[in-house]
């Protein structure tokens, strides 16, 4: 099917007054904006922190060029961030922090808090989401397939090894996947062994 000349214009200016129209009314579509805008951006900057983290190659350290490069986004999405009792962070010893999960955005407070030479445990999945799974491995993120207990378990028997040996401090999800609705899932155990374990 042809399409008269004009055609593309019009459906150009149709679409740039949908997105508007749908922003302002339709509250589940400004949802998706935004989250697909914050994916969107958290891949690109990850594209600027690839070449700078591969000059020290893996390494934990690198995670603190990801934390900079992160926090500016709680003024982008107009969050205010209240922190208190950062002085159970000790500074230089093994430990694993704990912390609930409801959603991507859980990412913003981590960074905000986030101690030194602290790596969190992540699904094997986000190593495929593209600059973003490569930044996160270049910055020592500790990947696990959830769906193989046994190795999982073997990854974290490592890293308790790690945290003893290297000065390493652990960020777990125990709830092990994100829950929107404002309650806690049942703990996982692995965070705990870890805990023991180190
Ligand atoms: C510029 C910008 C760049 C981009 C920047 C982006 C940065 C992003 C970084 C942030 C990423 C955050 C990602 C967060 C996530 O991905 S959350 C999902 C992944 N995390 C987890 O799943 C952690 C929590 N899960 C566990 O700890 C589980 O226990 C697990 C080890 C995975 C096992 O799972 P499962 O079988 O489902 O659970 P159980 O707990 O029931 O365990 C089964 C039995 O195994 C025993 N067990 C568990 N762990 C251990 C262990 N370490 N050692 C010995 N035994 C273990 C457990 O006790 C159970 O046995 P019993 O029933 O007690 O006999
Ligand atoms: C070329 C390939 C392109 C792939 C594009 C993938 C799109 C993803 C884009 C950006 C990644 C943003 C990183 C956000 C980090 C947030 C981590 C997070 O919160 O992961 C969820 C995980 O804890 C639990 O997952 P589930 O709730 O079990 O699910």
């Amino acid at each position: 099917m042809e399409l008269w000349p004009g055609a593309w214009t019009v459906l150009l200016l149709l679409l740039l007054l949908l997105l508007p129209t749908l922003w302002f009314c339709a509250p589940s579509a400004k949802y998706f904006f935004k989250m697909a805008f914050y994916n969107g951006w958290i891949l690109f900057l990850a594209v600027l922190a690839i070449p700078v983290c591969a000059v020290r190659g893996r390494n934990v350290e690198n995670m603190k060029i990801l934390r900079l490069m992160l926090l500016h986004l709680k003024y982008l999405y107009g969050i205010r961030v209240e922190v208190r009792g950062t002085h159970h962070f000790p500074a230089s010893q093994p430990y694993v922090v704990v912390s609930n999960h409801q959603s991507s955005l859980d990412l913003l407070g981590m960074m905000e808090v986030l101690p030194g030479r602290c790596v969190p445990i992540a699904k094997r999945e986000l190593l495929w989401a593209g600059s973003a799974g490569l930044a996160c491995w270049l910055a020592g993120v500790i990947f696990i397939d959830r769906k193989r207990t046994g190795d999982a378990i073997s990854v974290m028997s490592e890293v308790a090894q790690t945290l003893l040996t290297q000065d390493v401090r652990v960020w777990v999800f125990p709830e092990g996947t994100r829950n929107h609705n404002g309650s806690m899932l049942p703990f996982k155990r692995g965070a705990f062994h870890l805990a023991v374990q180190a």
